[in-house]
């Protein structure tokens, strides 16, 4: 039988390429896949990597070829920190993984849930535009950065649990840095995946097992103190009366009768709520990141979309959901910021299970996937002016983030596309509206530019390198 491998670039021996991913892989991928194509085939280590960087191949892969290499690899750091893959993002394709996805997706990601939220997002927003309108007294820049991160923490664990960080004794700073701690070492690979016999001393010197432990017991230890807490003192554990996501799991374990379908245990909530924690609230965070520093430096749409939330909230005393749905030039900023800045500029990576071909190339069992959906957002075949933030391109198209259109893939797509797009984009839509409606925004320093650089370390989601700090004026009261 002939091979036909996808093209390849020069390998060192033992290391493969990983010498490439150095600084930021989506962009150096990027710049390689200009020269081999956009199906290459690299190899880290001893694993064979395939990186797709069209939206035809990514169409191959996750629509054609979708339930031929929706596994995901065994990644170690990933295996410890979802209980032995009891998630859903890292779980291999098979029984278990349609399953807790499908439980998911009915209980926790359903419309119904993400409303019966609501209240928690419009609270946490209103305590956000409170805390930034006494910056707009005293012309001070705020550190937008610091704000989202700490409003989407905040969101999402009202949610989880029912309480919220000020009301715990838990050190909200430490849950963060915990979080942000198991997102790194999510992102960079244990060196053991790769070099199978000199793994341990590379691992060993980067101290990546002894942090996985750590980052794990941790979290493992504050998860079990809520779960107890919440088995205590019962169910309804929200202002409001809603369950809350432990109440949620707690019930669907005790319903569950274990034929023809798995019994939850504490170690199945556990690693769900690892997934929310970790999927869920840094994505956001960076996404209003990136849309304020776009905004920001690109004042003609600042200026349309704040005229826009502000004809349409007219006097009325705040914005609400209620009010999104007219918001429609913020959708094409919103989308727009997800082309340029997907937060995760590769999506998960998927493990090819049987032989298949992408574009005509061979792709065998156990290869790894990785999609560059940041390549693919500026690929000038299907973009105008890819590196312009032009949200009005997205005006008369039907393009949208659905996992139906391969050029734009924030969500991913496929059996493995992101299960959360309402929760993601609801709470997304929710700040961007009241920091436009009640602010007029200023650049620190008389005006300087904002520095758009990408930040270098290994995360599942890329940021901002320098904190965005923006001047608040002009608080509509
Ligand atoms: C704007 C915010 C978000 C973005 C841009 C985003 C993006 C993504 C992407 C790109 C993937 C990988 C898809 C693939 O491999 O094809 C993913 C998977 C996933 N996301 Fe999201 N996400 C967001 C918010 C959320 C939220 C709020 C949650 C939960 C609270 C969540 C839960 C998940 C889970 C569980 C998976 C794994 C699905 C699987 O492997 O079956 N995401 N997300």
């Amino acid at each position: 039988e002939n091979k036909q491998l996808p093209p390849s670039p020069h390998k060192f021996p033992i290391i493969g390429n990983l010498h490439q991913l150095r600084g930021l892989p989506h962009y150096s991928l990027w710049q390689l896949s200009k020269k081999y194509g956009p199906v290459m085939l690299l190899q880290f280590g001893r694993v064979p990597a395939v990186v797709i960087s069209s939206a035809d191949a990514a169409e191959e892969v996750l629509k054609v070829n979708d339930l031929l290499c929706c596994s995901r690899p065994p990644l170690a750091g990933a295996g410890r920190l979802s209980y032995n893959y009891l998630d859903i993002a890292f779980a291999p394709y098979g029984d278990y993984w349609r399953e807790i996805r499908k439980i998911c997706v009915l209980e926790l990601f359903s419309t119904k849930r993400v409303q019966s939220f609501r209240f928690i997002r419009e609270e946490e927003v209103a305590l956000l535009i409170d805390s930034i309108s006494q910056f707009s007294s005293s012309a001070n820049p705020v550190d937008l950065t610091e704000k989202f991160l700490t409003l989407s923490a905040n969101i999402t664990f009202r949610m989880a649990f029912g309480t919220n960080f000020r009301e715990t004794d838990f050190e909200k700073d430490r849950f963060k840095r915990l979080v942000d701690d198991a997102q790194a070492l999510l992102g960079s690979f244990s060196a053991n995946e790769y070099f199978p016999h000199l793994g341990w001393i590379f691992d060993k010197v980067s101290g990546y097992h002894t942090r996985t432990e750590r980052v794990f017991h941790e979290l493992d230890t504050f998860f079990k103190r809520v779960i107890d807490d919440h088995i205590e003192l019962g169910h309804g554990r929200t202002d409001k009366g809603e369950e809350d996501i432990i109440d949620v799991l707690l019930r669907t374990e005790k319903e569950q009768t274990g034929v023809g379908s798995i019994q939850l245990t504490k170690d199945h909530i556990k690693a769900v709520l690892m997934d929310l924690f970790l999927a869920g609230t840094n994505t956001s965070a960076v996404v209003l990141i990136w849309a304020m520093s776009e905004l920001a430096r690109n004042p003609r749409v600042m200026k349309k979309a704040q005229q826009e939330v502000r004809d349409i909230i007219g006097n009325k005393a705040r914005v609400t959901e209620s009010d999104i749905g007219e918001l429609h030039y913020l959708k094409l900023v919103i989308k727009e910021t997800l082309r340029l800045h997907p937060p995760g500029p590769f999506l998960l990576p998927r493990e090819a299970m049987s032989k298949f071909k992408i574009n005509g190339y061979d792709i065998y069992p156990k290869t790894l996937i990785q999609i560059n959906i940041w390549a693919i957002g500026r690929d000038p075949k299907y973009w105008k002016d890819p590196e312009e933030f032009f949200p009005e391109r997205f005006l008369d198209s039907s393009i949208e983030f659905k996992g139906q259109d391969f050029e734009f893939l924030p969500f991913g797509a496929g059996r493995r596309g992101c299960p959360a797009i309402y929760m993601g984009t609801i709470s997304v839509e929710l700040v961007l509206a009241n920091l436009l409606y009640y602010f007029d925004w200023k650049l620190p320093n008389g005006g300087e530019g904002i520095n758009m650089e990408e930040k270098a370390v290994p995360s599942l989601t890329v940021s901002k390198k320098e904190a965005l700090q923006l001047v608040p004026v002009n608080f509509l009261q």
